[in-house]
């Protein structure tokens, strides 16, 4: 077996014996519910070598030592067989190990057991005889006993007889060496750090050779043993205090001094039980330096190295133990740790802001800290320390995720707010947009990292850079969201104000045709345009916005002026409308006089004139909805397009002339005809000769129709029908309509003979002129369609002639 040096100091430093805290719990007030089953001992290695039991579910729930920290304590006893060592130990500490039969002499105590002593935290180790009898000449097992038993307990009860002193074997003196060589393999670099207290028990004591003397041959043959055994060269000089401290008792014979004996036996009891006593014997620094809860896993895997021949390397033990240990407690705590923490994760996750989050979480984590210090604290202090950073980091990485959650919903909650106090503070219209939005992105970034910093643990490195960025970008993003819809709204507003401006004006201008009409109308757009742009640069002043922001929003409120101007136009000057304008102008000349009243056409009325003028003045009308008059470059500098071309100020195109303008004369020539007939009716009155000669001459016609009854009854019948159609008012409608009948029929005539006279012409003549007729209603249509007002129509090239137009009037064609 080996061991380097500096392992092993690593080991003896790591736990100083005057580190260990091993307060002592006063016999009498512990409380013991269970004392039979505590007091039971236990086999923990059998007689094959096996370690047979689980030592940490008796640790906890039998001896109830686990928690104990250091405050317990090991003592083994070793000696010849059948010397009356279970005798012992079961009076000193009310254990229940085997006792020898009396008449059988067999060995009864095979292996180690192991027993807690009644009413306290002491472990005590009865281990197997060592005279060899039952084993032979095999001393394996003596050894490794002594190698276990030297590596966990602090005090080895060493018990002979009287009669054994100074004879090599019976005094256990091969045993003694076998501790004295196992401890340098152990514990060669403890010296005067970690020792062990050998207590000897001389049994059967008779008082023939003084105590003193006997320890002092005891005394004498250890040194003289240890200067023999085999050191390192640097340890030669050690001496056996260097290791051991030795104790010398005695107790009388048990059966012959039965109550001596007892008495003895409770003046013994008093070193192990009472820590005031001189001779207490668990000192400090004998102690081990493993504590309650990992002493099960040490002693297990003590033997395992025993019990395979491995090496035992202390240090490394202890280092494996504080690992396991360490890595053991911190489990169980982070296991509680988490059920601390779930309950918020079900609020984080449901969009929760955990207020308190950082106190909360520095809290939950200071307590893990704390169990884990007192348990795993006891370890060996680099291991402690390294799985402190490792348990640590632990806890900081399950809470950061309760961070993240919690900063997501800060920022989730930051952002909703930061919406809604913009959406609140957009309406009102007169507030400084940019300062309100700076304000509120100000306060909502304070918010949200003043919490972030709160919430955060300490001593860590978690910061929330990335959440607040994303913060500040969702948060720029909506205000230039808000701020294009409120540019948006305002700019809608505004062609809003354009549009009402427009209607207010246009319609009734329209309507009222006059000669400056295009010159008005420019005027106004122009108003509502600056008076548009004027409002909307007022209130984009708290937009911060940018020139180019600004010009491109007002050429498009330009625009869409200029477009609302055109559809005002546009309504305005629908083939209906423009029919109705029309006629009313044309009506204006022919069917009414100076007066306004109503013409009456006689027969000295110049119809063909009036007709003239009337349609001359009409048509001229028309040719002012032909095209917007307003000049290309004054559309330029109201509008601010500049791709304003000539086709764009049309209104009505060549096609469109031509069906309104043969609208318009169907419906003047009906006029036309009218007025003609009109003055057939006034002129057509019957001379008072002609009545008078047609009452003489049809005297006798007059005298037969009363005399013949049927002519009489048709006269009378229709007289009757003519009166009835007087009264009832329907005379009037009915001559009327017999007369267009009669008319028509006349008209026919008339075209018959004319289209037969043409026809004729045709035939005769081949060149004659179709204008050659002189039929006056044939004339009349004639002169419609051929006599277009060339003066009104010529407008346009009056504009031609001043250089603004080309000679291509629409109306041209008319
Ligand atoms: N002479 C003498 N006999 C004792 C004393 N104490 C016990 N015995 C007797 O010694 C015999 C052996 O006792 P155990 O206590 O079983 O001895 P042991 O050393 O534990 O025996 P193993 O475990 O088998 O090694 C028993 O018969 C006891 O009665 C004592 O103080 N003096």
């Amino acid at each position: 077996m080996t061991m380097t040096t500096d392992t092993l100091n690593e080991t003896l430093n790591e736990t100083p014996a005057e580190q260990i805290e091993t307060t002592e719990i006063p016999v009498k007030k512990q409380v013991v519910n269970d004392n039979d089953s505590r007091t039971t001992q236990i086999q923990i290695v059998d007689e094959n070598k096996q370690f047979t039991t689980i030592l940490s579910d008796s640790m906890k729930n039998v001896w109830k030592l686990d928690e104990n920290g250091f405050n317990f304590h090991i003592l083994s006893i070793f000696g010849s067989q059948s010397t009356g060592k279970s005798t012992l130990l079961n009076k000193l500490f009310n254990t229940k190990f085997q006792v020898m039969n009396e008449e059988s002499r067999q060995q009864t105590t095979k292996g180690i057991w192991i027993s807690q002593a009644e009413n306290s935290n002491l472990l005590i180790l009865d281990v197997e005889g060592t005279d060899g009898r039952e084993r032979g000449e095999e001393q394996d097992f003596e050894r490794k006993s002594a190698l276990f038993t030297l590596a966990i307990s602090e005090v080895l009860v060493i018990n002979i007889w009287e009669n054994m002193v100074g004879l090599y074997q019976g005094a256990n003196m091969g045993l003694l060496k076998t501790v004295f060589e196992v401890n340098m393999q152990l514990f060669l670099q403890q010296q005067g750090k970690i020792k062990t207290l050998l207590l000897f028990v001389i049994r059967d004591f008779t008082g023939r050779t003084p105590m003193s003397n006997l320890s002092d041959v005891l005394t004498n043959e250890l040194n003289k043993m240890w200067k023999d055994i085999s050191k390192p060269e640097e340890y030669s000089e050690s001496t056996l205090s260097d290791y051991f401290d030795l104790m010398f008792t005695s107790l009388p014979h048990k059966i012959f001094l039965p109550d001596q004996f007892e008495k003895e036996v409770l003046e013994l009891k008093e070193r192990f039980y009472n820590p005031e006593d001189s001779n207490y014997v668990f000192k400090p620094n004998y102690h081990r330096g493993i504590p309650a809860d990992g002493f099960s896993n040490y002693a297990e895997s003590i033997w395992d190295k025993v019990a395979y021949n491995h090496d035992l390397d202390i240090p490394t033990q202890q280092q494996l133990l504080a690992e396991y240990r360490c890595d053991e407690i911190a489990k169980a705590i982070v296991s509680e740790f988490q059920n601390d923490i779930a309950k918020y994760k079900e609020m984080l996750e449901n969009g929760e802001i955990l207020e308190d989050m950082g106190k909360i979480f520095n809290e939950v984590r200071e307590k893990a800290l704390e169990l884990y210090d007192s348990s795993a604290g006891r370890y060996r202090k680099e291991v402690y320390a390294r799985k402190r950073i490792d348990f640590l980091e632990k806890m900081n990485t399950y809470l950061h995720v309760y961070y993240l959650l919690q900063l997501r919903n800060l920022e989730k909650k930051a952002y909703s707010n930061f919406k809604n106090n913009i959406t609140e503070a957009v309406k009102d219209d007169s507030l400084f947009f940019v300062d309100t939005l700076e304000n509120h992105k100000s306060k909502c970034i304070e918010d949200f990292k003043k919490l972030a910093e709160e919430s955060k643990l300490q001593e860590t490195t978690w910061n929330y850079t990335d959440h607040l960025n994303q913060l500040i970008k969702e948060i720029d993003e909506y205000g230039k969201i808000t701020k294009d819809q409120q540019l948006n709204k305002i700019k809608k507003n505004v062609e809003k104000n354009t549009l009402n401006l427009l209607n207010g004006s246009i319609p009734i201008k329209m309507n009222n045709v006059r000669e400056h009409l295009w010159d008005e109308l420019g005027e106004d757009l122009s108003k509502a345009l600056n008076n548009s742009i004027n409002q909307y640069k007022s209130l984009i002043q708290g937009y911060d916005c940018t020139d180019s922001e600004v010009d491109s929003n007002v050429r498009s409120i330009r625009k869409s002026g200029w477009d609302m101007f055109i559809n005002l136009i546009a309504e305005e000057t629908t083939d209906n409308i423009i029919l109705v304008r029309l006629r009313e102008k044309f009506e204006e000349v022919f069917r009414y006089d100076k007066n306004g009243l109503p013409r009456i056409w006689n027969n000295n009325d110049d119809i063909d004139s009036f007709f003239k003028k009337a349609k001359e003045e009409a048509l001229a009308l028309i040719s002012l909805f032909t095209f917007i008059d307003i000049s290309e470059q004054k559309i330029r500098d109201i509008t601010g397009l500049e791709d304003i071309k000539k086709q764009d100020l049309t209104i009505i195109d060549g096609d469109r002339s031509k069906k309104l303008l043969s609208k318009f004369l169907r419906e003047i020539e009906l006029q036309y005809i009218d007025a003609k007939r009109s003055v057939v009716r006034t002129t057509s009155k019957v001379p008072a000769w002609f009545i008078l000669l047609t009452m003489v001459l049809g005297y006798n016609e007059f005298i037969a129709v009363i005399k013949n009854p049927i002519l009489l009854l048709v006269g009378l019948v229709f007289g009757i029908v003519l009166y009835a159609l007087y009264i009832t008012n329907l005379l009037k409608p009915v001559l009327r309509v017999i007369r267009i009948v009669i008319q028509d029929i006349w008209l026919q005539i008339n075209n018959f003979a004319h289209e037969t006279k043409l026809a004729n012409n045709k035939i005769g003549n081949g060149n004659a002129s179709a204008s050659a007729s002189t039929s006056n209603s044939a004339d009349s249509i004639n002169y419609l369609e051929d006599d277009i007002p060339l003066t009104k129509l010529n407008r346009r090239k009056n504009h031609n002639s001043q250089g603004q137009y080309d000679s291509n009037a629409t109306l041209v064609n008319f």
